[in-house]
């Protein structure tokens, strides 16, 4: 339920149009965009908090790698447990949902970029595993146009390793540790990433923005 509250009571129930335009610009002057606090303190513990116990209760499920009938588990290139979220599984999921549709709206009026929907899943990387070097987008479907992700770590130092790894086309690579709270966002298509192994559990919500097919 909405009550009235100030602006500071809730961060980012609305983004603001300045992060709006903030992200827009990374995106389209370097293919990637990496924003601190995107989600306040206590939107990223309730997803934290969801994401551990969906774990638990065996939930998430070893991700393949392609596409439809052609998916295969392959640990040594893609090491994480996953599990799609479903619209109205809980308050702390529809409220992520909502941010990320309200940056949809917004790059689509600064970008007109046509993007139509927004999936995503938990992902949950053991300590050890890894997401080789790849592009977010399928060779047979290129409506993946923009990749999010949330990350859900609480006070994660360089040491646990797990960084987010860009390989910016003739520039030197970029690293992002999954910060609790901490959003990475960047091309699909010409963005190659990998996912580095951690010393402990790396909890994220993964996202793809869709065009029209
Ligand atoms: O978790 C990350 O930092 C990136 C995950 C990723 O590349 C993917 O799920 O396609
Ligand atoms: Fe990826």
């Amino acid at each position: 339920m909405h009550t009235a509250s100030s602006a500071q009571d809730e961060p980012h129930t609305h983004l603001s149009e300045e992060l709006e335009q903030r992200i827009g610009n990374d995106l389209f002057d370097h293919g990637w965009s990496q924003q601190d606090g995107f989600l306040s303190a206590d939107l990223s513990a309730a997803l934290a908090d969801e994401c551990r116990a969906l774990i638990a209760a065996g939930a998430l499920k070893k991700a393949g790698i392609g596409r439809g009938g052609e998916q295969t588990i392959r640990p040594d290139i893609r090491g994480d447990h996953i599990l799609w979220l479903r619209r109205g599984q809980s308050a702390a999921c529809d409220h992520y949902l909502q941010l990320m549709d309200q940056l949809r709206v917004a790059l689509n009026r600064s970008f007109f970029l046509g993007l139509e929907d927004y999936e995503s899943h938990f992902a949950f990387y053991p300590p050890g595993t890894s997401y080789q070097t790849h592009l977010d987008r399928f060779r047979d479907d290129d409506k993946r146009t923009i990749s999010a992700v949330i990350y859900l770590n609480d006070a994660w130092l360089p040491e646990h390793g797990g960084a987010l790894r860009m390989h910016p086309e003739g520039k030197a690579a970029v690293e992002v540790l999954p910060l609790a709270g901490r959003l990475a966002l960047f091309l699909s298509a010409r963005m190659p990433h990998e996912v580095l192994p951690a010393t402990r559990d790396r909890l994220s919500l993964a996202g793809w923005f869709r065009r029209r097919g």
